[in-house]
């Protein structure tokens, strides 16, 4: 028998049958209207469900000209009618975020760090529950630190740990610290490193990534504004990291993981390494290599999305 799924305010609703991803605040059943503030969208502004209903792949990374690039390559990748230059933001309205629709594809920027992209996640999955959509997945392409590994290395997490690596990501809410699960979804992240072995330009591995809630003390850099610990005890902690299986360093995944997990998302991290950080701090790789890096974990996203679309066997 097909399990019966339960809407946020915990009643058995048949639109809920289909979709998989599940809100999990009963307020918001009774919003008159819902203002995604953020991303200059709302329910009664806006036909969500006309403007996002088939969306099927939501990308998401740092950076607005990240991302904007990604759905101009994701149109030419689909073969989808029209100029590129047509694409436009869909968040014009808003300097916060940028979101770009290429047919099933969504892509929006984050910016750094886990407050500016928990804020962005909320809407986001907020913006496909009132759309409608189902069978979502979501992957975050970014950049990272390698730990041990060498540069341009694209790593898919198998799970996002905190900077005393565990697996969870911790919230406080009212006063009160509460513990959320970053489990990623297994199977995705299997595909793509299926997907991944099949393309040799493209260095892969699959380790966890570690998330920080800052790129220097809290990755453990020399080079800040301030600096507390030696180059010993620098790398001691990032040996540490490597023996528990951290081969890259960033700032997003736990969260991202975690609120993907609690809403029964399907999502996988992407990122590329930008510098073995056994070798050094200082991010001094020419930018036209940085910019080849970057596009990395988007040729991985780009060939898993056409071979979902069929578009390639
Ligand atoms: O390249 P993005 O996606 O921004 O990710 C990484 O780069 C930023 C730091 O330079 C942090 O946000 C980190 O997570
Ligand atoms: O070292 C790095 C590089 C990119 N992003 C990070 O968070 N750390």
């Amino acid at each position: 028998m097909a399990p019966i799924l339960l809407n946020c305010a915990g009643k058995e609703d048949e639109d809920y049958i289909k979709p998989q991803l599940h809100v999990k605040n009963p307020h918001l059943d009774s919003m008159e209207e819902d203002i995604l503030y953020h991303f200059s969208l709302g329910t009664k502004t806006h036909n969500l469900p006309e403007m996002f209903g088939d969306v099927k792949f939501v990308c998401v990374g740092g950076s607005g000209n990240r991302m904007r690039a990604f759905a101009k390559f994701m149109h030419q990748e689909l073969g989808l009618p029209g100029n590129t230059d047509e694409i436009t933001d869909i968040c014009e309205g808003t300097d916060r975020y940028s979101m770009y629709k290429v047919g099933p594809v969504l892509s929006i920027s984050h910016g750094m760090g886990v407050p500016s992209i928990s804020i962005m996640l909320h809407e986001m999955i907020k913006l496909l529950h009132h759309a409608g959509c189902h069978d979502v997945n979501l992957f975050r392409l970014g950049t990272s630190g390698g730990v041990g590994i060498s540069p341009g290395t694209v790593v898919i997490t198998d799970k996002a740990v905190d900077c005393f690596f565990r697996p969870q990501f911790e919230q406080v809410i009212l006063g009160k610290v509460i513990i959320r699960s970053t489990e990623l979804d297994a199977d995705l992240a299997e595909e793509l490193s299926q997907y991944a072995s099949e393309m040799p330009e493209l260095p892969t591995v699959i380790g966890k990534t570690m998330c920080t809630s800052d790129f220097y003390e809290g990755q453990g850099r020399l080079d800040g504004a301030l600096c507390s610990f030696s180059t010993e005890e620098k790398v001691e902690y990032l040996r540490k990291a490597y023996n528990a299986g951290v081969r890259n360093i960033e700032m997003e995944s736990t969260v991202f993981a975690a609120m993907c997990h609690m809403c029964n998302l399907k999502a996988a991290v992407v990122c590329v390494t930008l510098l073995n950080r056994f070798d050094g701090d200082q991010i001094s790789t020419p930018h036209e290599v940085l910019t080849e890096y970057q596009q990395r974990p988007q040729n991985l996203v780009a060939h898993f999305i056409k071979k979902r679309l069929g578009l390639i066997v």
